[in-house]
Formats: C-alpha cells, sequence, structure tokens
C-alpha cells in the first residue's frame, strides 16, 4: 500500500483538480520504470509514441524512487519553464547525477552568481570577433588537414566520419579555448567519452549508487582522469600568464589573429574566477557543450545526407551557382557560411531536428507552480521534454515529418525560422545555448566543404542508434568509403 500511495497517490500533481492522464501501460508498481531501464533509443521512440498518444496534453510518468514527474509536449508549457529559471532549476535531480563529472560548478549545473560569470566568460569567448578568426582562419585551417587525410584515403579506403568530426571539434576547441593541442585519441578523450556515458546512463537507472559500488571502478577511474586533465588545462594556462613571452605574445597578437585569440576562453575565466577547480570545472563543461555536440550534428548530418543523394545533389548546386564559392576548390574554405548557403545551412538545422544532440532534458520545480495549460506542479516535482519527440511532432512539423526535408526550413530562398519553444535543440530563454552561431559557422562551413571534394558511401545499410551518453554519439561511429569526386565519373554520395 505504501509504495502504490508513493508511486500515485503521494504526488499533488492535477490538471483543474483532476488527476493527469498517465502514459500506457504504466505499471500499479513500477510505474513507467521499467521503461527507463530500455535501452536509450527504445526510450527516445517511447517518448514518440506518448507524443502521438497526447499531442500536446501533459501526462504524468513514474519512476519508483524518484520525485513524480510530467512530461510536456506543448511549446507554449515549454515557453514557460524556459522563460522561468527561478522556478524551473536544474535541481538535486540532475545535479547528483551529473556531480561526478562535473562537480556543481561547471556552467551546465551552475546556478546564480557562479552561472553569470560563466555564461560572461562564454559570451567573450564566442564574440563576433573570435567567430570571425574562426570561421575565416582556425576553421580551413584545420579543415585543410582533415581533408588531405581524407584525399590519402580517397581510394575507396574506409574511415570512420565520425571519429573525423570529432577530432576536428575537438583541436579547434583544444586551441582557441585553452590554447592546447588536444586529439580525439588522447587518453582525456577517451576517459571522458565513458564517463559522459556512464553519467547518461545515471538518469534512465535508478539503482546506479547500488551498481556502480560494483560495477563503478572504470568510471570512477575515468572521471580521476578528466578531472586530472582539467587541473592540467588551467595550470598550464596559469603558467603561461605569468611568463613575460604571454604578456608580450598578447600585446603583438591582435585579436585578429588565430593566435591572439587562442586560450581565450580559459583566459576570461581565469580573469573572471579565484578557485582554480571552479575554472577547470567550468572548461570542461564548455568542452563537452562545445565540442562534443558540434561533432555528434556533423556525423548525423553526413549520415541523412548519404541516405539521400538527391539532396546532395542539390548542395552541390547551390555551392556551384553561388559563383564565387564553386571557385573554392583550394584549401580556402572561409566562404562557406551559414549567410552564402542558406540550403546548406536548412541541411544542417533538418538533420537536427531528427537527430538532437541533447535528446531530452529536465528540470525540477523550486516552488510550486502551475503551467500554462493549467497543470499544477509541486515542489520537488521533475518535468521532462523529450527534444527528439517533439521534433517528430505531426501537431509541430505537419504531415511530412517524418521526411528529411530541408527545404521546410526556406522560404523564397530564405531561412525561416522556428521558435526555441517549438525546436527546443539549443534550448531558449535565458539559459539558451551560447555556441548556435559556432555550431553553425563549422557545420555550414564542414558540410560544403567536404560535399564538394567527396564522395561518401556507408559501410553497411544497418539503422544508426545513439549509444548512451550526455548527449547523442552514434553507435559504432560512421564507417563508410570515401572517394574524391574527380575520380568519379558519376556523383554519387
Ligand atoms: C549543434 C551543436 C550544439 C547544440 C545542439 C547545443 C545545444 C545546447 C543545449 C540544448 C543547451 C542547454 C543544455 C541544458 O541546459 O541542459 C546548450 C547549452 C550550452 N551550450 Fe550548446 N549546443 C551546441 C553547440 C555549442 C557550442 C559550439 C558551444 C560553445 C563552444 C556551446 C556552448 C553552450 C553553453 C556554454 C551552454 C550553457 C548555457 C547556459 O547554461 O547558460 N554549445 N547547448
Amino acid at each position: 500500500m505504501l509504495v502504490l500511495y508513493h508511486v500515485f497517490g503521494s504526488s499533488s500533481i492535477k490538471r483543474y483538480g483532476q488527476p493527469l492522464r498517465w502514459p500506457p501501460n504504466t505499471l500499479p508498481l513500477a510505474g513507467n520504470g521499467i521503461l527507463f531501464l530500455r535501452a536509450r533509443h527504445k526510450l527516445f521512440s517511447w517518448f514518440v509514441k506518448c507524443e502521438q498518444h497526447f499531442g500536446f496534453e501533459t501526462f504524468q510518468i513514474s519512476v519508483p524512487s524518484l520525485p513524480p514527474g510530467v512530461v510536456i509536449n506543448d511549446p507554449k508549457n515549454l515557453e514557460y519553464v524556459l522563460k522561468n529559471e527561478g522556478i524551473f532549476t536544474k535541481g538535486d535531480f540532475f545535479k547528483r547525477r551529473s556531480r561526478d563529472l562535473f562537480e556543481g560548478n561547471g556552467i551546465i549545473n551552475a546556478d546564480g552568481a557562479l552561472w553569470k560569470v560563466q555564461r560572461k566568460a562564454g559570451l567573450h569567448f564566442l564574440r563576433t570577433s573570435n567567430l570571425k578568426v574562426l570561421t575565416d582562419i582556425a576553421l580551413p585551417a584545420y579543415l585543410k588537414d582533415n581533408i588531405k587525410v581524407l584525399e590519402g584515403l580517397a581510394d575507396g579506403s574506409v574511415i570512420d566520419l565520425q571519429a573525423i568530426f570529432h577530432e576536428l571539434t575537438t583541436q579547434l576547441m583544444g586551441r582557441m579555448a585553452y590554447n592546447m593541442d588536444i586529439h580525439d585519441t588522447d587518453q582525456f578523450s577517451v576517459s571522458f567519452e565513458y564517463a559522459s556515458g556512464k553519467t547518461g546512463e545515471r538518469f534512465q537507472n535508478p539503482l546506479w549508487p547500488i551498481t556502480e559500488i560494483f560495477f563503478g571502478k572504470k568510471f570512477r577511474e575515468s572521471v580521476a582522469n578528466v578531472k586530472d586533465f582539467g587541473s592540467v588545462i588551467v595550470r598550464s594556462a596559469a603558467q603561461s600568464r605569468q611568463t613575460k613571452e604571454h604578456h608580450k605574445s598578447m600585446l603583438q597578437s591582435s585579436s585578429k589573429t588565430f593566435e591572439g585569440i587562442s586560450g581565450s576562453l580559459i583566459n576570461s575565466l581565469l580573469d573572471s574566477i579565484d578557485e582554480p577547480q571552479v575554472v577547470a570545472d567550468a572548461a570542461l563543461n564548455y568542452l563537452s557543450a562545445g565540442r562534443d555536440t558540434t561533432a555528434q550534428a556533423l556525423t548525423w548530418s553526413f549520415y541523412l545526407l548519404i541516405r539521400h543523394p538527391h539532396i546532395v545533389d542539390a548542395v552541390r548546386q547551390e555551392i556551384s551557382t553561388t559563383a564565387d564559392l564553386d571557385k573554392t576548390s583550394g584549401p580556402n574554405t572561409s566562404a562557406f557560411r551559414p549567410s552564402s548557403l542558406p540550403y546548406v545551412t536548412a541541411v544542417f538545422y533538418e538533420a537536427l531536428r531528427f537527430y538532437p544532440p541533447v535528446p531530452f532534458e529536465l528540470k525540477q520545480c523550486d516552488q510550486a507552480t502551475t503551467l500554462p495549460d493549467g497543470t499544477y506542479l509541486p515542489k520537488g516535482a521533475i518535468l521532462v521534454w523529450c527534444t527528439w519527440a517533439m521534433n517528430r511532432s505531426r501537431l509541430i512539423w505537419g504531415d511530412d515529418v517524418d521526411q528529411f526535408k530541408p527545404e521546410r526550413w526556406l522560404k523564397d530562398g530564405r531561412l525561416v525560422s522556428k521558435s526555441a519553444f517549438e525546436y527546443p535543440v539549443f534550448n531558449g530563454g535565458p539559459r539558451s545555448c551560447l555556441g548556435k552561431k559556432m555550431a553553425e559557422s563549422v557545420a555550414v562551413q564542414v558540410i560544403a566543404a567536404f560535399v564538394q571534394r567527396f564522395d561518401f558511401d556507408i559501410v553497411d545499410d544497418k539503422e544508426r542508434i545513439s549509444k548512451n551518453s550526455l548527449t547523442l554519439p552514434m553507435e559504432r561511429g560512421l564507417p563508410c568509403y570515401v572517394r574524391t569526386r574527380s575520380q568519379q565519373p558519376e556523383v554519387r554520395l
């Protein structure tokens, strides 16, 4: 009786005095707990089915041992949540699970003054002049190296596109944010990926504090490696700030050069935060937010492109009809920008619709509140929205929702925008993603440069799913055959 009361009775979640509906197949004792133990992609499919079943109606879920919760799909409710940061916080539920990897200090977990100072440092790092150096100098340089690598393998060899994109974004973020040479295969990167996966699993497995006692050794080691690396980033930046050379080079190098902006995130953080451990946590948060999401988004974009050759043709058409761009056959890819390539940008948005790197999110009520649809939530209630499912909602996207159709993002050749509450891929409100512009610039340049030069073919036909993580890495990567286009009599990607 007591358990039944906990699962269904104790919550005072109501809508206009009535209890909310529950998803089909909710069990009397386990609630929806067993579902949350299933593989991640199955859980996403369940959220999609629920959205099809309930539409915009908020419904209740229950996982034993966790606070009562609801799932929202209505953009009006999400707008209320995202604009009311004081009511809906990350909460203990989220923080307890991600604390080992991020402590409470990184921007993703932090609230109040600690959040503000990191947001300010991030805004400084991602300011327009830095983004210009990124798109005009840094990215073309790294892309040139990657293009060379691919050309060397373009005899039909197999390459893992996910690994290529991960290496590219790791190098880019490493140099720009921390002035360090970081690689995808470094011990730190491997440990970080493992720890992210295990942290992601904690959100599905309510028994994680027990299972990790027995099976958590590798996780603990990985977290220790990540922490060590966080300290290395801070120490190395602090040391170089003390040297005369640093001051000299800062004076000499302009903020318009790659050298001039390298390490600008860690320097902004060190300028505004005294505690080295907090700086390290903040730095690691940025690495996760900026590097993994962008690499994964590119991987899923290519997965979709390869399966839709007519869209590849349209991308090439856009590049070739934009006269200046077609001449970009040399190493300079900086002309490939969202403003000059709306179709390529639309491809990226559409890929993010199907495969949002942050596929579901949750908040906890810091005080009792009522959503715009009348749902009353007591203090401590959990609120979940599944971007993966909202992005597949017929009510938001129409009947062709299941088609990969970049054209939905264009009107008269110009990009149309969706509100952050209908398309919450980059979050919205005061905590919206700081790196949206950076991600778009990187993605458009990489997609255009690769599609212009190469044909890719996936090694197998298997449907790709994501592996466990805080974000959305592709399980088993994306091994592809690569050929330079000049070697190909026919265009096929
Ligand atoms: C396709 C790429 C990206 C996607 C889909 C994405 C998505 C998101 C989402 C959903 C959030 C909210 C997370 C939460 O609060 O739970 C977020 C926050 C954030 N993102 Fe991104 N992001 C991307 C790329 C980037 C890049 C390139 C950077 C920076 C280098 C970045 C920096 C941040 C930061 C700093 C936050 C925290 C903002 C805050 O709490 O005030 N992101 N991003």
